[in-house]
């Protein structure tokens, strides 16, 4: 994040890594870190001028070539130099964002000398940008880059603007010294005397974000905004912004900080800053020039000297002096370090010496008008060499800091009372709907021990028992599946088996029993979890728990019998009836059951209830084929405000996992999404979701181009004849895609999805009336809660269904190790900005007052908001704060 400089922090899954060009002249880069794809894809050899850094890769800039050359992990820029890369094209300075890098081309002569070119390379942002004027620097954020005109000092920025709101917060009127892009923000010295800094974007200094972050995080950090002091240079993190004040050269940081980080150190001195994520680094204003770092998940020293600035070839611009010291940062004598001078002296002090080519301005205090106790501290060795000043410190130095004290110790009070009431005020917003908290009354909740504490529901184990799902003693379960022979196994999952097995009184029922591991707190977790979550939902479409058994080392949970198996059994088993037996009309009716149990999980239940692991094997069938969401073994008790990110490890099942958690272990309502969009094309294709006879493995690389380029028969199941009107299916196809694009926020909610398929399944059934959401469900499919007690009184009584033999050995699924492979963005998103990496020198581009850049071309999909109404503000608000 943030503009090129002599260090550069990158961040992501893999850990985080400071490369720095060595102090000694050499322009070598030194990388210190734990993503060893950086570490040891260095290039040790290579001299550069500048570092910037981005999530999972470095990228330096050529001090032979003047071109940028990367390494590391990314999966969306390969290590090397950039492709496609102009021969000779050479670059001034480079900036890299999440997962892009943009370089500033050198300018132009001749006639194009009023053209600036950056390129960019990466995730939705390869192409060539053509800009009219002239452009001092660049600066990339998370998903987006600005630039600073050479002339009018003033920004422009492009790239996303949903999530970051970058683009139309800019401040047309203001004017820049310099700028550095953030996550989602950007942060600038404005020209003029105080040199102030000023942030815009949706991380910092807006009063509903401030709010959105107090309220996801109030636990965990706090907000605050940018300091008034003068500032020399800016770096931007995730969520916070440092500076270096101009006076002294001491560190400041801003916006959001999030507990447990190591604090701003406030008694260093630094020459030049970096910012990761989460964190930020320094180079110490002193003769080791060793780094120093702060905030959350690095060390805090470092032991590579680093180059305290960038040199440059130029003589040093008024305004900066030239680093000296035994360290010769720069290789050749002809370039300098250049360091920019700081701005005035603060009150209380007076200019010693000015700032020259060789050194900093100076300032020292003016005894004669302290007020600060730091002045007077200052002063006091001067007042103690006679008794005069001694006195007039006694008689006006103590009073004065006792008066500041006091005002400080009454500023805390104040400010932790308006939080500690603030923090409450927040957290009384989530209350379950009514229908839920009378649900629960109903449910015998007067003497209910729920903690309502932060809104969440955790019920005790006595409670669950009380409510809804009964004991079961082992000795019950073992004689209702036979002492849990081979026989009455009908599936096995990661964590556990499940048997068939009939009670006493009749009742035929599944058992499933956690699998001995040696990780048994996990398994634990894992079987609460689930007992927690199973005794409050209640959906039609989502499997009952009837019990459980807690005995000695074992652990047991009783569901009801689903007697057709697993979605999966029907898709990929061997018998090629139970294919068929799955017409369109009961695949499409089975996606709208299973999404309408998911929108209950996200939208309904309190709080919400993520998933997980939606996948066809979670996909149960009961006797009249309708469909049952079961598995939450993986469920997690959502945040409730639904729009902040949960930090959980990746957990799910390959194939099915949501790339954008996987990789930022961001964990929303919106890796379900993804995981369904497998699930639909699944259903559409009957292919596994990960499959390795075929060439393309994976079922979200292989359909979705296809489908993007209209051509929905080829992925369709040939085992099944086509419908009479395919554009039912062409719908689900394309809701499909839009369910698996790889960042979240553009993927669309549970419920719009629902609706979505309603409509295709309207469709195929022929209704004439399709473009209205089709309601109830029961009315359409049969499903209501009466219907599926008919329907587990039949499947009681009946015998082992055909489904019922063993398929869990024959299916391979693989829980998400480290070296899964995502789509990339070549294969799928890369494509649709091939198309516009356009002539460098604009001959495809389109202008457009000053900024002129040649866009990719949209997605050739209608959206979804257009095809199903707009999101609601609380849905809206969700999806711009769904990084
Ligand atoms: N209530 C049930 N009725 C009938 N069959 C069931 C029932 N629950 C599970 N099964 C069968 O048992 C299999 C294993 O289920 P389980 O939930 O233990 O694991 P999984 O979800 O398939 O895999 P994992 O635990 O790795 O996510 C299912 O795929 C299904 O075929």
């Amino acid at each position: 994040l943030g503009s090129m400089s002599s260090l550069a922090i990158s961040y992501g899954e893999d850990g985080p890594v400071f490369c720095a060009l060595k102090s000694d002249g050499s322009h070598l880069v030194n990388c210190y870190g734990s993503n060893p794809a950086i570490i040891y894809g260095t290039p040790a050899h290579f001299p550069f001028i500048g570092l910037t850094a981005g999530d999972g890769f470095v990228c330096g800039l050529l001090l032979e070539s003047n071109k940028p050359y990367c390494w590391g992990s990314s999966g969306y820029l390969r290590p090397g130099v950039p492709q496609p890369m102009m021969e000779e094209a050479e670059y001034v300075e480079i900036s890299a964002g999440d997962y892009h890098l943009c370089g500033l081309r050198k300018p132009s002569t001749g006639r194009h000398r009023n053209l600036s070119v950056i390129d960019c390379w990466g995730y939705n942002m390869t192409r060539n940008n053509v800009f009219d004027g002239q452009i001092q620097s660049i600066s990339a954020g998370s998903e987006f880059n600005c630039g600073l005109f050479s002339e009018n000092k003033t920004v422009f920025c492009w790239g996303d603007e949903a999530s970051s709101r970058v683009i139309s917060l800019i401040p047309q009127e203001m004017r820049f010294q310099k700028i550095s892009a953030g996550g989602y923000h950007v942060c600038g010295i404005l020209e003029g005397a105080d040199s102030k800094a000023f942030c815009w974007g949706r991380s910092l200094n807006l009063e509903e974000e401030i709010s959105m972050i107090s309220a996801a995080y109030l636990n965990q950090g706090n907000v605050d905004f940018p300091p008034s002091d003068p500032m020399l240079s800016v770096v931007g993190g995730k969520f916070h912004a440092c500076g270096i004040k101009s006076y002294g050269r001491g560190v400041i940081c801003w916006g959001y900080t999030v507990k447990r980080s190591t604090p701003t150190p406030t008694a260093i001195k630094v020459y030049e800053i970096a910012a990761g994520n989460y964190f930020t680094c320094g180079i110490l204003a002193e003769k080791s020039l060793l780094p120093v770092c702060w905030g959350l998940g690095f060390p805090s020293s470092l032991p590579l000297a680093a180059s305290p600035g960038l040199c440059e070839t130029a003589p040093c611009p008024p305004g900066s002096y030239e680093f000296f010291d035994a360290h010769a940062p720069c290789k050749s004598p002809d370039s300098h370090a250049c360091l920019p001078c700081s701005n005035g002296c603060p009150a209380e002090m007076y200019q010693k010496m000015e700032c020259t080519l060789k050194s900093d301005r100076q300032c020292d205090y003016n005894c004669s008008s302290c007020y600060s106790a730091e002045c007077f501290l200052n002063c006091s060795s001067l007042y103690s060499n006679n008794a005069k000043g001694n006195n007039r410190f006694w008689s006006m130095g103590l009073p004065v800091i006792i008066a500041e004290i006091g005002l400080a110790v009454f500023l805390v009070i104040v400010v932790a009372t308006t939080a500690v009431l603030y923090v409450r005020f927040r957290l009384r917003n989530c209350q379950c709907s009514a229908k839920q908290s009378k649900r629960k009354k109903n449910k015998g909740g007067s003497g209910s021990s729920v903690s309502k504490d932060n809104g969440k529901i955790r019920p005790d184990m006595d409670e669950i028992k009380l409510r809804r799902a009964r004991t079961f003693t082992y000795e019950e379960l073992e004689r209702a599946t036979g002492g849990f022979r081979e026989e009455s196994l009908v599936g096995k999952g990661s964590f556990s088996c499940v048997y068939k097995g009939v009670l006493k009184n009749g009742t035929v029922v599944a058992v499933k029993k956690a699998i001995v591991c040696s990780d048994k707190q996990k398994n634990s977790k894992e079987f609460h979890t689930e007992l927690d979550l199973l005794s409050r939902l209640n959906h039609a479409h989502l499997l009952n728990l009837l019990g459980y058994c807690e005995e000695g080392g074992e652990r047991l949970l009783v569901y009801e019998f689903m007697v057709h198996g697993s979605l999966h059994q029907h898709l990929h088993g061997k018998n090629p009836a139970l294919i068929e037996q799955l017409d369109w009309v009961r695949r499409v009716t089975i996606a709208v059951q299973a999404a309408r149990g998911i929108e209950y999980l996200h939208g309904y239940a309190c709080p919400p209830v993520i998933h997980r692991d939606i996948k066809s094997s979670n996909i149960l069938i009961d006797e009249e084929h309708n469909a049952r969401v079961s598995d939450f073994g993986l469920s997690l008790l959502g945040p409730a405000d639904s729009s902040s990110p949960l930090a959980e490890l990746p957990a799910g099942t390959l194939g099915y996992l949501d790339p954008e958690y996987y990789r930022l272990h961001y964990l929303t309502t919106k890796s379900d999404v993804y995981s369904f969009g497998v699930l639909l094309l699944e259903i559409l294709s009957s292919r596994k979701a990960i499959d390795m006879q075929y060439e393309e493995g994976n079922i979200v690389e292989w359909a979705v181009p296809l489908i993007k380029a209209g051509d929905i028969s080829a992925i369709l199941d040939p085992a099944l004849k086509p419908p009479s009107d395919p554009e039912a299916l062409k719908r689900i196809a394309n809701v499909a895609c839009k369910c698996v694009r790889m960042r979240g926020k553009e993927r669309p909610s549970m419920d719009k999805v629902t609706t979505a398929l309603e409509r295709a399944l309207a469709q195929l059934m022929g209704s004439p009336c399709n473009d209205q959401p089709i309601l109830p469900t029961e009315v359409v499919l049969g499903s209501s809660r009466m219907h599926k007690k008919t329907s587990q009184r039949s499947s009681n009584r009946s015998a082992i269904s055909e489904t019922d033999a063993v398929e869990g050995d024959s299916r391979t699924e693989f829980r998400a190790p480290s070296w899964i492979t995502f789509p990339s963005v070549t294969s799928s998103q890369g494509r649709k900005s091939s198309a516009s990496d356009a002539d460098v020198d604009g001959k495809s581009s389109a202008r457009n007052s000053g900024y002129v850049a040649t866009n990719a071309a949209g997605d050739g999909l209608r959206s979804l908001e257009e095809e199903i109404g707009p999101a609601s503000p609380q849905e809206r608000l969700f999806l711009q704060h769904n990084f």
